[in-house]
């Protein structure tokens, strides 16, 4: 590795929106670098995991250190392809922080989309170079012109510095690696100083322990060097150290400016942190700055499906963490389903891998619980403070959801969102959005149809199914991303889920009391009746929505608006969900000698029941004959039986039934 000077180094990432085509780029990168196969029928060869051949998408940021001979100079190329999801934009920000530079790959026919958007501003806050890449120009509809024209009009940057290209069939991707060689600039590093390695992703083999994916920004690493990390303080021996080409291939030495990977004898999952910093032994420098920690949208519980796994279940996690840094872990247990685990992910996509994840890698199969989003509760009683050490509580378990009265007032977290849509389903975007509980923050065309939007939305009301509503209601045009944009308050509820009258904690749900009570009275409706004819406006049943927008109308009002206009539109979401999880478990619990209510209660309102009917077992059936006697004492034990269950209001589920209801929840 020693023959590449730091001039002829480039690190650079490929990034985009979902499906724009990073992964079939890096596959012509590699072929055309000669580091695979040409011959061969290439798709997605960084896309290494299975849950990522099965799924189509990246979950996992790749390196591959790619070697081109460009006008008489061999030059080291260290791309990292990224996933597009919105879920994974932390494998994008870290990779971020090994390169100097980004090509941003745009779809010719899709134009600019929501994340886009998001990852530009991740290489432009990280001050890299980006170069923008117009990608699938073969297609039949492709429209390179325009894109090129949103390019210049979003990103501010010059038309012209645009490549168009076709990463199918290849056509001007020799282009792209000679932009990278001349619009990137190698990295500012210094092979004489001591050794600074930054840990920017980690996996875990199970007879080599931890493999760090680092990037040197200062000095040399070699095999035998004594390293400490800045994290632990711990002395490691440094084992291997080499690079990804695509697969790893070992080297004598790492040196500044290159990124690659680093063997040393970490087997304890603690040892090895994403964002650390690595220096040798006794030449100890300050630590690089690291990664801000990925923050969770979404918890949810996790068990054994039988408690004798809890130990493989523990290590497996432990160990897809070290590939997963995003995920955060809490000791959690519950009535129902044993010692298991918190756990925090990104989003509903992010939880779904790293379950499959946990399946395909660690034969792992667990029970997953439903996922909530982060409440949090400003507590008003001294006690309750003292209790808990701080005055604003995180609710991560719905379970621990507190009183009212004993809260000052609840927060819900919310995102700002982006949407970029065809303009013709704005109208209908922006009803979606308002009966999200959404406040429109800007809108901007960034061309003659297409429409950026964007907007502060209650976490809890995209977190499940906004997306997929966004795609039918546009024909799947328009595209969403979003980041974090701290709290507001929000007047909560709990909602549980009775059996007999009994709550089963491990399906307690907190809800938002406007859709708790969307609906209304007669009054109420009234109301609204008179305001809609003040605005001017109708019922949609008379005035047909499309033509009517909401956007002038006094925004705490425009659900109900909404509301009267769309009859068929979801009125009571406490209500619906109440109604599915009161649904799934009748299906799931068998019939019993007595009759079982099962009831969704916002405190002591029932607002969805379903009925297990009483299995009248025919005790008679098998009394032949007319042995009186025995029939009455066959009866008497049945009504004993029912009277007894009843008596201790314990209805006996079998544990499966629990873990249906939950399943079919979190598959949701
Ligand atoms: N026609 C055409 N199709 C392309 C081109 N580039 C990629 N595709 C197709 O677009 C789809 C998505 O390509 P990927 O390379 O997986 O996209 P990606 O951006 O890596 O996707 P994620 O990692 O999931 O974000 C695949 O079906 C590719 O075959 C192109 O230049 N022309």
């Amino acid at each position: 590795m020693s023959r590449f000077s730091v001039e002829n180094i480039r690190n650079f990432s490929i990034i985009a929106h979902v499906d724009h085509g990073k992964s079939t780029l890096a596959d012509r990168l590699l072929e055309l670098t000669g580091t695979i196969d040409k011959t061969k029928n290439n798709k997605q060869v960084l896309d290494k995991l299975q849950v990522e051949r099965e799924r189509g998408i990246t979950v996992k940021a790749q390196t591959a250190s790619l070697f081109y001979n460009w006008e008489g100079k061999q030059y080291l190329l260290n791309l990292i392809d990224t996933p597009g999801h919105v879920d994974f934009s932390y494998e994008v920000s870290r990779s971020l922080s090994a390169c100097q530079g980004v090509l941003l790959v745009v779809d010719a026919n899709e134009g600019i989309q929501a994340q886009t958007v998001a990852n530009f501003f991740l290489a432009f806050e990280a001050q890299l170079s980006v170069i923008p890449v117009i990608n699938k120009i073969d297609l039949k509809n492709a429209d390179p012109e325009s894109v090129e024209k949103q390019i210049e009009k979003v990103f501010d940057i010059p038309g012209d510095e645009c490549i168009k290209i076709s990463a199918k069939l290849g056509t001007n991707v020799e282009r792209v690696l000679q932009a990278v060689i001349e619009r990137i600039p190698p990295p500012k590093v210094h092979r004489i100083n001591p050794l600074r390695a930054l840990v920017f992703d980690s996996t875990f083999d199970q007879y080599r322990g931890v493999i760090a994916n680092v990037a040197l920004f200062d000095g040399v690493v070699s095999k035998g060097d004594k390293i400490v990390s800045a994290h632990t303080k711990k002395i490691h021996e440094v084992n291997e150290v080499g690079v990804l080409n695509p697969n790893e291939q070992p080297a004598h030495k790492l040196y500044a400016g290159q990124v690659g990977y680093l063997i040393a004898g970490m087997k304890d999952v603690t040892e090895a942190q994403i964002g650390d910093t690595l220096y040798l032994h006794k030449q100890p420098v300050e630590p690089l700055p690291g990664f801000k920690s990925a923050k969770p949208m979404v918890f949810a519980g996790m068990y054994p499906i039988d408690q004798s796994e809890y130990n493989n279940l523990k290590s497996a996690i432990e160990k897809l963490t070290i590939n997963d840094s995003s995920v955060t872990v809490h000791r959690d247990s519950s009535l129902a389903l044993g010692a298991g685990w918190r756990l925090g992910f990104l989003g509903l996509l992010h939880m779904e891998v790293f379950n499959q994840r946990l399946e395909q890698e660690y034969n792992a199969s667990v029970i997953l619980t439903t996922p909530t989003v982060p409440y949090k509760a400003v507590l008003s009683s001294a006690k309750l403070i003292k209790d808990y050490r701080e005055k604003e509580i995180t609710i991560i378990n719905p379970a621990q959801f507190p009183e009212k009265s004993k809260v000052t007032e609840y927060l819900e977290p919310v995102v700002l969102g982006t949407i970029i849509t065809p303009d013709e389903y704005t109208g209908k975007v922006m009803m979606l959005c308002q009966a999200r509980r959404a406040v429109q923050k800007n809108m901007i065309f960034i061309d003659q149809n297409r429409v950026m939007l964007k907007y502060i939305f209650p976490l809890n009301e995209i977190v499940v199914d906004f997306y997929d509503s966004l795609k039918s209601l546009s024909s799947g045009y328009a595209s969403f991303d979003y980041e974090d944009a701290g709290y507001q308050t929000a007047e909560l509820v709990k909602m549980d889920i009775l059996l007999n009258g009994n709550i089963v904690e491990e399906l307690v749900t907190i809800v938002h009391k406007e859709s708790a009570s969307r609906g209304g009275t007669e009054r109420g409706r009234q109301r609204i009746r008179s305001r809609l004819q003040a605005l001017s406006c109708q019922p949609r049943a008379q005035c047909g929505a499309e033509t009517c927008e909401l956007q002038d109308h006094d925004l705490s009002q425009s659900w109900k608006l909404n509301r009267l206009r769309h009859p068929g539109a979801p009125r009571d979401k406490a209500h619906s969900v109440g109604k599915a999880i009161c649904e799934r478990l009748k299906d799931s619990l068998p019939r019993q000698l007595f009759e079982i209510a099962i009831q969704a209660a916002i405190g002591s309102k029932i607002i969805a029941r379903e009925t297990v009917k009483a299995y009248r077992k025919n005790v008679l059936a098998k009394c032949y004959g007319g042995d009186i006697t025995r029939k009455m004492k066959l009866l008497k034990r049945q009504a004993e039986g029912k009277k007894k269950l009843r008596k201790v209001g314990n209805i006996e589920v079998p544990r499966d039934a629990f873990i249906k209801v939950l399943k079919t929840q979190s598959d949701k």
